[in-house]
Order: C-alpha cells, then sequence, then structure tokens
C-alpha cells in the first residue's frame, strides 16, 4: 500500500499533511517516505531468505545521503557508476565490501579509490578496461575483484533510451566474445575473477526478457565452469519496472521466485541492482500552481517545478500521475497541461489532465522519487528544489534548497583590461 494516501481530503505522506511540508520547506519540493523506501527494500530483500545474495541499491536512481543511509541500516549493498557516488556511499556510512562498481568509462583514479577503499567488485564492461584495472591493481600490489558485464542480446522491450542489453547499445561485453575475454581477464596476475553480471535495461514491465537473459548467463557461466573458470556469484542487474499509471510489472517476489527456481541447486550469490522499484513510488515532487493561463487552443497551468526538476516527461515522454493535494469541489474540473516556466516548449510535467485547479493549489508529481532530483539541474538558473524525508509523523530536511548566489559562486569575471 503507498505511504501516499488521503486522510481528511488532502494527501499525506505517511502521517504529515503535505500542506504542512509546503509550508514550513517550500516549493517545489521532493518529499520522500522512509516506510515506503525500508518496504521496497525488504520486499527484495526478504525474497532472496536463504539464496545467498546482496541487493545493490543502483544509487544513480536517488543518491541523497539520507535515502543511501536508511538503506545501508537495513544492510544494502549499493551500485555505482563514479567515484562521486562511491564518496556518497561513504559519506552515508554504506559498507564498502557491499559495493560493485559499473559503467563503461572508470577512470584510473576512480579505479585506485575503489580499490583502496575495497570493495566487491568492478563490473567491467570492455577489454580496455580491463587491462587498465590490471594496471591499477598491479601497481598498488592488489587483486581487484572483476566480474565481466555481459551484454547478453535480449530486447527489454521498454523505452529505447532506457534499453542497454541489446549488441547496438554501448553497454557490456558481446556475449559470443565474453569467453575469450574472460580467459584474458583469467590469465591477468592481478585480477581476481569473481562473477558475471549483465543489465539489460530500465522500466521491465514483464520480467520475460529478464529470464531470458538469465538462461543466456547461466549458459556462460557453465561454459566458463568447463574451461576451470569458476565465478562465484551473478549479478543480474536492475531493471524492474514500477506503476507509473497502469503498468502491472511483476513485484520482485514473483520474479524473485522465477529466478531461484532458475539457479537452484548452484553454488552461486546472487547480486541484483534494482534503483527505480526501491525508490521510485517512496517518493512525489511537490509543487505549487503559480498562474493559470487558459487560451482559446489549451489550458495552461504554470506551475513551480520544471523540467529542470523532473525532466523524465521532456527526456523520455514519460507519464508522472498528477494530483490534486486539496481536491477542489468548488471550480469545474478541465484538461490542464501542466508547464514550468522555463523557457522550452518541452518544459511540461503533465498535459492534458483533467484537474480542478486555482492559483495557488498544491500537486503531487507521484513516482519521483527515482530518477528525479538527481537529474535535475540548473537550467534558466533555477536552484534545485529541496528534498524531505518523512518518518511517521517526523519530517527531517535532507537538502536544503539551493540559494541562487550558491549556482554562480565557482565562477569569475575576467581580470579588468
Ligand atoms: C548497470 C545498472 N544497474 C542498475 C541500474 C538500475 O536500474 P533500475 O533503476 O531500472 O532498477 C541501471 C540503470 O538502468 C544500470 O545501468
Ligand atoms: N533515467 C532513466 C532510467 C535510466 C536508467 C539508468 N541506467 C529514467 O528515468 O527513467
Amino acid at each position: 500500500m503507498s505511504e501516499f494516501q488521503y486522510q481528511n481530503g488532502e494527501l499525506h505522506a505517511e502521517a504529515v499533511a503535505l500542506s504542512a511540508i509546503a509550508e514550513q520547506y517550500g516549493t517545489p519540493c521532493y518529499v520522500y517516505s522512509r516506510r515506503a523506501i525500508e518496504q521496497a527494500f525488504l520486499a527484495w530483500d526478504s525474497a532472496l531468505a536463504g539464496q545467498p545474495h546482496l541487493v545493490c541499491f543502483a544509487v544513480k536512481a536517488n543518491s541523497n545521503l539520507a535515502v543511501l543511509n536508511v538503506l545501508a541500516r537495513l544492510g544494502a549493498g549499493f551500485d555505482i557508476v563514479s567515484g562521486g557516488e562511491l564518496e556518497r556511499v561513504l559519506a552515508a556510512g554504506g559498507d564498502p565490501a557491499r559495493v560493485v562498481f559499473s559503467g563503461l568509462g572508470k577512470t584510473e583514479d576512480e579505479m585506485r579509490r575503489a580499490l583502496q577503499v575495497g570493495i566487491k567488485c568492478f563490473n567491467v564492461e570492455s577489454t580496455a578496461e580491463l587491462e587498465r584495472l590490471q594496471k591499477v591493481a598491479a601497481e598498488l600490489g592488489v587483486q581487484a575483484p572483476v566480474s565481466l558485464r555481459v551484454n547478453p542480446d535480449v530486447d527489454a522491450m521498454t523505452h529505447p533510451y532506457i534499453s542497454t542489453g541489446l549488441k547496438e547499445n554501448k553497454f557490456g561485453i558481446d556475449i559470443a566474445s565474453a569467453l575469450a575475454v574472460y580467459r584474458r581477464a583469467a590469465a591477468l596476475p592481478n585480477l581476481d575473477v569473481q562473477g558475471a553480471d549483465c543489465h539489460i535495461g530500465s522500466q521491465l514491465t514483464d520480467d520475460t526478457p529478464l529470464i531470458d537473459a538469465l538462461d543466456r548467463m547461466l549458459l556462460l557461466v557453465d561454459q566458463l565452469a568447463a574451461e576451470g573458470i569458476q565465478v562465484h556469484h551473478l549479478d543480474l542487474g536492475g531493471g524492474l519496472g514500477v506503476t507509473y499509471d497502469d503498468e502491472t510489472p511483476p513485484t520482485p517476489g514473483e520474479y524473485l521466485a522465477k529466478v531461484r527456481e532458475k539457479v537452484a541447486g548452484r553454488d552461486l550469490t546472487l547480486l541484483f541492482e534494482p534503483g527505480r522499484s526501491i525508490v521510485a513510488n517512496a517518493g512525489l515532487l511537490l509543487t505549487q500552481v503559480n498562474l493559470l493561463k487558459p487560451t482559446e487552443h489549451k489550458n495552461f497551468a504554470i506551475i513551480d517545478a520544471a523540467m529542470n526538476d523532473l525532466i523524465r516527461p521532456a527526456l523520455y515522454s514519460a507519464w508522472m500521475g498528477i494530483d490534486a493535494v486539496r481536491p477542489r469541489t468548488d471550480v469545474a474540473a478541465k484538461p490542464w497541461d501542466l508547464v514550468g516556466p522555463v523557457c522550452e516548449t518541452g518544459d511540461f510535467l503533465g498535459k492534458d489532465r483533467e484537474l480542478a485547479l486555482a492559483e495557488g493549489d498544491l500537486l503531487a508529481v507521484r513516482s519521483a522519487g527515482a530518477y528525479g532530483f538527481v537529474m535535475s539541474s540548473n537550467y534558466n538558473t533555477r536552484p534545485r528544489a529541496a528534498e524531505v524525508m518523512v518518518d511517521g509523523a517526523a519530517t527531517h530536511l535532507i537538502r536544503r534548497r539551493e540559494t541562487v548566489s550558491e549556482l554562480f559562486a565557482g565562477e569569475s569575471l575576467l581580470p579588468e583590461a
């Protein structure tokens, strides 16, 4: 059940009225529910009970320190894609021994730091990266734990911009060349082959492609074993979709039951890298109607959140639910385009939404906990939104709103002529 429910005619986050949050912290503002984050993580973790596993939250989906800390306290691992994300995990109290490092452009500095803090594994995406990791590990005199990210060439059947497992995508090592690259990895003296990894895309609402990828990965694991290369873990990435509108993705429990059936009897630790399915529906973006602009052709409601705060509608034509915080009955509902003040035609959060609106009304953009704040920018010199975590009846400001002067604090004028 959602932690965002109407009580006495007003949308609440857990026990807190959203109008109280708007009053205290202003808008636009991201609001997260601690309980929703915990429940979503535990849905993954408990479905794997009795099976050696590690659920590594994909930090890219929401990297606020308080969010990471809530997960670290539950024993989560983390999937990172940059040195910056590694520092966030460490600052949030995450255990480096539970960190996997994905991403196809790791630098020597990033590798060095990750080796020094002792991460669990590098998900290596190319032969060139393998050679670079060997060099850095040799300089430090250590063995680098590696897993190859294999591109299993399955169609994730999701939006092309968030599909990653086809051979034309830039990610991973083509499954046809994987054996040869594993042989090379096994021969390099400062690499320790630990696992195999894949991630085929995001917002998958059917688990068939995930299970197809698993089948292909298990074949590879068997081929490797036949050559004397034993992998200890299989990392199946993230990708499980969520309900934004009327999608009906499998629950983690349903998906993981199928995975467990396939790996039964094998001596394999399972790793997963879920992002969206843990945080998307644990957050919303709270925004206020600034001005109403009904025209002959369209009704525009200009809200104080914009594409710089939440880019998913502009970037992927993503549909996000938008609800009035206090639905009103004193004006007629009509279709509104909810647009921000940014100077781009693509600056909208929703189109043709049937709502009864007046200036000053608060709106909640649903399912915004994943790929929301993390993808925000300062376009049009707009300070980024505040982030608030609700915990029962308590609210905590977990990132204060930026100020305009902070936005240009790192800039400088040219010297006088
Ligand atoms: C390597 C990797 N792991 C995990 C994820 C998280 O995916 P999702 O948020 O769909 O669970 C991504 C993003 O798609 C990714 O690129
Ligand atoms: N940012 C994307 C998902 C990308 C996944 C990252 N590998 C989204 O909002 O839907």
